[in-house]
């Protein structure tokens, strides 16, 4: 076995790591670590090495490859930082998964006087010429290049790297967040895949990867995807312990949101009281719009809150993030920021004193990086959870279902079976909130796949003194469990990813991709859950056989028994056009769709809609669910039909769309009327044949080019407009939330047509909600042509 597979968290002596004398000269590690240590005073103004961050940057100015899993905030960045600038010249090349986190790193370099530039599609022409100009140079000046996998795996990159190369001066490659590169990492992004081409091209030049949430297998991946070399490799491997946060989970039930935010606010404005002044906070929902509502309430109150997210322009973004970093304290500032994922990695405020998670994260790596943008200046600090089992459940319904599609998905195009990972980090989440008898600092250590030994009273006191609710009101924990609903386990183990055709029925997600936004009022208050109630020791075996225990995830068995059916009430007759689009095209008209006052000045060309097939077993459903909250929400806004849905103008020189027939994908609720549906649909259509029929970013549709046929083109497009259409329907509750989805919908088809980087421009999960969604009818629908033109 090689070495860094032996290599395991261990809470022994705190630290673990391997060091292997290279053929540096000691004398010149020497004056080296000695400009080190100045630099570090100097240049960063730290009195003195966090962890284990001079073994680090000793073994990098060794020359070793180096892999670094250090837990947020212990200040990994230094680690590659300060080596790229002690040694006398050279270029450092970053690679980095997010322009904000580039950005922060670059512009704090900057302000320190040190060469870093950042290359993405950010970058001005000005710009990109003169760092192109520099790193030509016999001697370049930059010291820290920050870019993307994308970008540096491009020729051109590779060019001017090897010419680097050739003068000597390319010191090495570092890969911040490195767990991106591996699939069973939670941010993995498959363009990280590529950079082992680095170590093809540049043999001698050492690699640093570095990460905060890896198992066995994310760290195994990560050495093996980037041709780390085993003997010349330095692992450095810290504890994930964050003793200084204090971790609480919230037990409530049902969705009073007002109870909620009631309960949030109590909590902010009491630690105000407590500190005698206002703290810097960050409250992470998974939909924009709760982020919305949320800081609007807090606001209201008198908090100096704001909202932050994707759907926000990022001039306004940037405004925030600088408000809030420079603190309440000043008028005009923030001290809570109500966010969805798209604030995190990067965020390096010192003094967060709380981060509440208003609904369950996704993953468990996802919580635990969250709540590590907290008490970075390692004062004590709080992470609230707060955790229902409808949520739980609801999350767990996306999940499987995401999960369901991407296996339709694998299977249609003959790919292997995609890994259970996100379902399995889900559950390991939901573990560790139903137990109430474990430390969660234990928990999450063992999650992480170290191994603690709960018997040494003295290790245990370092790991958590008194700093979860768990250890510090066990009797209150207990009690404020029985808040959550109930459960029916039994219904658990029958349910589950059998009933293939009920699945397909539902609405699919990616599992990387942020949570839908789910309208609450839609939510059950109670129903027959499958929540695992014994959770702990069992509980987590499962999760970290999951994530670190070296074996492959198992089984479509595996996830039987532990994935519930969502409630009931959530299920509408919902968007699966990997079934829908199984049927074949329909050319025949059965009723002709008529321009209605609400279509009048719609921007489409006319479209002919099934009515009896549609409409008439909607009515049949209507009746059926008469009492249903769809039902409600439907009468609420019938006769409202004026439409916010963007236009999307065809260019002159484009001939006009050809009429197609079609029968929208019916559903229990009739609560958008048809009319406003097909203009949604004419809309979506119009923008993927502007945006997709020249070809051009057939890649993104595993290079399957549109048909050039035009009849079998405009059945594509019209099947792929449909289940958009249908996706964005299922979804909305209200119409200006359908109108709200329709236009998202329609910008991430813009943004497809954009030539894009797509790293640089894919700053958080949640940004790239729709944009997946619009790729992924576009793949089942050319994918169900494909299946039809080789059956026929
Ligand atoms: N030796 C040190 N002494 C004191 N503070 C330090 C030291 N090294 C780094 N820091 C500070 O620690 C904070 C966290 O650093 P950094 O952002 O590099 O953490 P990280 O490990 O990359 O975290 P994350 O994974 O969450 O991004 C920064 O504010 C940094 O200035």
């Amino acid at each position: 076995m090689e070495p860094f597979m032996q290599h395991k968290r261990n809470h022994g002596d705190g630290l673990f790591a391997y060091y292997k004398p290279t053929s540096t000269p000691t004398a010149t590690r020497e004056v080296l670590m000695k400009k080190c240590d100045r630099l570090l005073h100097e240049k960063f103004g730290h009195s003195d090495y966090k962890g284990k961050q001079k073994e680090i940057i000793e073994a990098a100015i060794s020359g070793l490859d180096v892999f670094v899993l250090a837990p947020t905030g212990m200040g990994k960045s230094l680690c590659f930082q300060l080596p790229s600038i002690a040694s006398e010249c050279g270029l450092s090349v970053v690679v980095s998964p997010l322009l904000a986190l580039m950005k922060n790193q670059v512009a704090s370099l900057r302000d320190k006087g040190i060469a870093a530039v950042s290359l993405t599609s950010d970058t001005g022409k000005k710009d990109k010429t003169k760092i192109f100009a520099d790193l030509s140079s016999p001697r370049p000046r930059i010291r820290l290049l920050y870019t993307t996998p994308e970008r540096l795996c491009t020729q051109n990159v590779m060019q001017l790297l090897a010419m680097v190369y050739k003068h000597g001066f390319l010191n090495r490659l570092v890969v911040d967040e490195a767990h991106c590169i591996s699939e069973w990492g939670h941010d993995f992004r498959e363009e990280y895949r590529k950079l082992g081409t680095f170590r093809d091209n540049f043999p001698r030049v050492p690699v640093m990867a570095l990460t905060a949430t890896a198992t066995d297998n994310v760290r195994d991946d990560i050495l093996c995807s980037l041709k780390m070399v085993e003997d010349r490799l330095y692992t450095a491997i810290h504890p994930a312990n964050r003793a200084n946060l204090f971790y609480e989970i919230r037990y409530t039930s049902g969705q009073d949101s007002l109870a909620r935010k009631s309960d949030i606010f109590e909590f902010i404005n009491t630690l105000y009281k407590r500190r005698g002044r206002p703290s810097s906070g960050i409250i992470y929902c998974r939909l924009r719009n709760m982020c919305d509502e949320l800081s609007h309430f807090l606001r209201a109150k008198g908090l100096k809150a704001s909202s932050y997210h994707r759907g926000i322009k990022s001039s306004e973004l940037d405004e925030t993030l600088k408000q809030w970093q420079a603190g309440g304290a000043e008028k005009g500032n923030v001290d809570v920021v109500c966010a969805t994922i798209a604030f995190g990695m990067g965020i390096d405020k010192g003094d967060v004193r709380y981060i509440i998670h208003y609904d369950l994260p996704k993953s468990f790596e996802g919580y635990y990086q969250e709540t590590g943008r907290a008490g970075r200046d390692g004062l004590p600090s709080r992470c609230v959870l707060y955790y229902t089992r409808e949520d739980a459940l609801r999350v767990r319904g996306l999940l499987s279902r995401s999960h369901a599609k991407r296996q339709d998905t694998a299977r249609m195009i003959g790919a292997p079976e995609p890994s259970q990972r996100t379902g399995d980090s889900f559950q390991g989440l939901v573990d560790y909130a139903e137990d109430t008898t474990t430390c969660r600092h234990v928990l999450i250590c063992k999650y992480l796949g170290e191994t603690i030994d709960t018997a040494d009273e003295g290790l245990m006191k370092s790991l958590c003194d008194k700093m979860c609710d768990v250890c510090r009101y066990p009797g209150k924990v207990r009690q404020r469990k029985a808040n959550l609903s109930s459960v029916d386990t039994s219904a658990w183990m029958d349910d589950g990813y059998e009933d293939e055709d009920e699945l397909a029925d539902y609405f699919q997600f990616p599992a990387d991709q942020a949570a839908p936004e789910v309208e609450e009022s839609r939510s059950p208050t109670s129903h027959n859950i499958s929540i695992n109630t014994d959770a702990g020791p069992v509980g987590f075996q499962s999760a970290k056989r999951a994530c670190g225990g070296g074996e492959v995830l198992p089984d479509s068995k595996r996830m039987k028994h532990s994935v519930p059916k969502p409630p009931a009430p959530l299920v509408t007759r919902a968007y699966s056009s990997a079934s829908s689009l199984k049927k074949p095209f329909k050319v025949p008209f059965k009723t002709p769709f008529k321009a209605s006052s609400e279509t009048a000045n719609a921007d489409l060309q006319p479209c002919n809609v099934d009515n009896g097939g549609a409409g008439g077993s909607l009515a049949q459903k209507d009746k059926d669910l008469a009492d249903s909250d769809d039902v409600q929400i439907a009468e609420e806004h019938r006769g409202s039909n004026d439409s916010n849905i963007e236009s999307l103008s065809q260019p002159t020189d484009q001939p006009p769309l050809p009429e197609v027939a079609v029968e929208l994908e019916a559903n229990f609720s009739q609560k958008i009327p048809l009319p406003v549906r097909m203009k949604a649909f004419g809309s979506i259509r119009k923008a993927l044949y502007q945006v997709l029929s020249d070809g051009s970013c057939c890649n993104k549709f595993q290079g399957s080019a549109l048909p050039t046929n035009t009849e079998a083109r405009v059945s594509v497009l019209a099947n792929a407009a449909k289940a958009i259409e249908f996706c964005a329907q299922t979804m909305s509750a209200t119409r200006s939330g359908y109108d709200d989805r329709v236009n998202q919908k329609l910008h991430a088809i813009r943004r497809l047509g954009a030539v894009t980087d797509k790293a640089d421009g894919d700053e958080d999960e949640d940004e790239d909600e729709d944009e997946t969604d619009v790729v992924l009818a576009v793949k089942e629908a050319l994918d169900e042509w494909i299946t039809r033109q080789v059956r026929e």
